[in-house]
């Protein structure tokens, strides 16, 4: 795996870090450790909180990692574990992120005020802003195909 610079400016930005592996795909599982360690080098204070997901639980029938490890390793890794369906159930995505928000908010009362104003580091641009743009057009035509051909 690599990690480029701006990957790592956008880690070393971020407030908070959710790593997202898929129940279907046992590589990216086995990357969260990588991963895990890599924001933790970024963030040698230990205060940025870190969120696994355990994404496409739907996808039973294809599964390649138990959600359990993946349970278990957020345990040893000190991490928030939660298993979604991102296609299936947004709520739980949502709940994910409130527990996370509420999370940062509680590190920031008890750690510097004013972080974002007198930041240092300015907000990187998403690694994958353009791509997530042209992706975003593609389902959005299809979208109106299918509709069209109802
Ligand atoms: N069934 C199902 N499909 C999903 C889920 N999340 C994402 N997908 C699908 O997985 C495919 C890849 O999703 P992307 O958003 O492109 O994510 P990616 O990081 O490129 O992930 P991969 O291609 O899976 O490595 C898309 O077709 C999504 O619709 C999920 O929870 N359930």
């Amino acid at each position: 795996m690599e990690c480029n610079e701006q990957l790592n400016r956008s880690i070393r930005w971020a407030d908070a870090v959710v790593i997202v592996f898929s129940i279907t795909d046992c590589k990216s599982y086995e990357l969260i450790n990588h991963l895990h360690q890599h924001v933790r080098h970024l963030h040698p204070d230990n205060r940025v909180p870190i969120v696994i997901v355990a994404n496409k639980a739907d996808l039973l029938h294809l599964k390649q990692v138990e959600p359990q490890h993946g349970l278990q390793l957020a345990n040893m890794l000190g991490c928030t574990f939660y298993e979604v369906s991102v296609s299936e159930n947004y709520i739980d995505v949502c709940n994910a992120f409130q527990v996370l928000c509420k999370e940062i908010s509680k590190h920031q009362t008890t750690s510097t005020p004013e972080k974002r104003k007198n930041s240092l580091i300015p907000r990187p641009k998403s690694p994958n802003m353009q791509d997530l743009k042209r992706r975003f057009k593609q389902v959005l035509s299809a979208k109106v195909r299918t509709a069209t051909s109802v």
